[in-house]
């Protein structure tokens, strides 16, 4: 790190002030992807930078995903992770490794950083309360003819709220793995994309953050595109910019914007204090996104 003076780390410091005035109270939903978990540091910094702005008064809510580690756990039993339109195929024995890895390991790992650092972190999924109600997903071909099956995937019907604004009244920390539970009481895997806009937009959020492993949308030359609105996004959609994972991370942050976020990025969680140059500072990283 450069040599910084006193005077100027305060004057830094000094320069979160409009942004904590701004935010406090307000509700941040931030996606921790599974690409962005890539090492011991980034980890620890991410977890201490939600702390922070719990403590300065905001209510952090996170939701994780985990995707790269339940392919390495795949991988262990000898099985082959495999995606359709960025939805992980989910049979019965899948299931059971995406609730062992999102449900247990990852999710207690966030929550233990975080009580690390002084903050009172509480590990949920959709089963708890049945508060994340879904239904199997049907995706379509490429025709938009037939329905493709992917197994126990599940699509939002509902997210009940109470639970998570409870917690924050209480001064905890939500951490939320993406598993849904369907009518029969069944577990369904969630693309965490897809629950960190609808609880944005259910919990009213100011902000909406997705955290992943670039540095924000690129074009196909690879440039960022710093702001995108539900126009030039459709065309991105249309002529193959955007793939993979992209897919359901826009269209989550589009639909988030659409219902009244204020504010949705898409930033590069491999920047050490990303969160942090997100929220207090006038730095803008990654893309914002915008309905208009
Ligand atoms: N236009 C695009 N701009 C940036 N990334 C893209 C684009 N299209 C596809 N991607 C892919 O989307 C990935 C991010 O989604 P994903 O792998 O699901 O990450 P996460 O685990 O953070 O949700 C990127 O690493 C990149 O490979
Ligand atoms: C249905 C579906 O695809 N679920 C995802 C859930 C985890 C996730 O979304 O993780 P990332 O945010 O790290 O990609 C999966 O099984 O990989």
């Amino acid at each position: 790190m450069p040599d910084i003076t006193p005077q100027i780390k305060a004057e830094i410091l000094s320069e979160a002030l409009p942004y904590i005035q701004r935010f406090l109270d307000k509700t941040i939903v931030i996606k921790y992807g599974g690409n962005a978990m890539i090492d011991e540091e980034l980890k620890d910094g991410f977890a201490s930078d939600v702390v922070l702005l719990k403590l300065v008064g905001m209510n952090p809510v996170v939701v994780h995903g985990g995707g790269p580690q339940i392919n390495d756990l795949l991988d262990r039993i000898g099985k082959k992770g495999e995606f359709i339109q960025g939805m992980r195929v989910t049979d019965a024995e899948t299931m059971d490794v995406v609730e062992m890895v999102l449900g247990g390991h990852v999710n207690k790992e966030i929550v233990s950083l975080i009580n690390k650092h002084g903050g009172k972190a509480v590990g949920l999924t959709g089963q708890d309360g049945h508060f994340i109600r879904a239904r199997k997903m049907m995706l379509k071909d490429n025709m938009g003819e037939n329905n493709i099956d992917i197994g126990q995937v599940g699509e939002i019907q509902s997210i009940d709220p109470s639970i998570v604004l409870h917690l924050d009244a209480a001064d905890f920390i939500p951490v939320i793995a993406p598993i849904g539970v369907d009518a029969t009481g069944e577990s369904l895997n969630i693309n965490a994309d897809l629950v960190a806009g609808k609880l944005a937009e259910v919990l009213k959020a100011e902000k909406l953050i997705l955290m992943t492993n670039t540095p924000g949308v690129l074009d196909k030359e690879g440039n960022l595109l710093t702001k995108l609105t539900a126009r030039r996004i459709d065309e991105l959609f249309a002529d193959g910019t955007i793939s993979g994972g992209m897919l359901p991370k826009i269209s989550s942050a589009l639909d988030a914007a659409k219902s009244g976020v204020n504010a949705v990025h898409i930033i590069d969680g491999r920047v050490k204090h990303a969160l942090l140059l997100e929220v207090l500072t006038e730095q803008g990283v990654g893309t914002m996104i915008r309905a208009k």
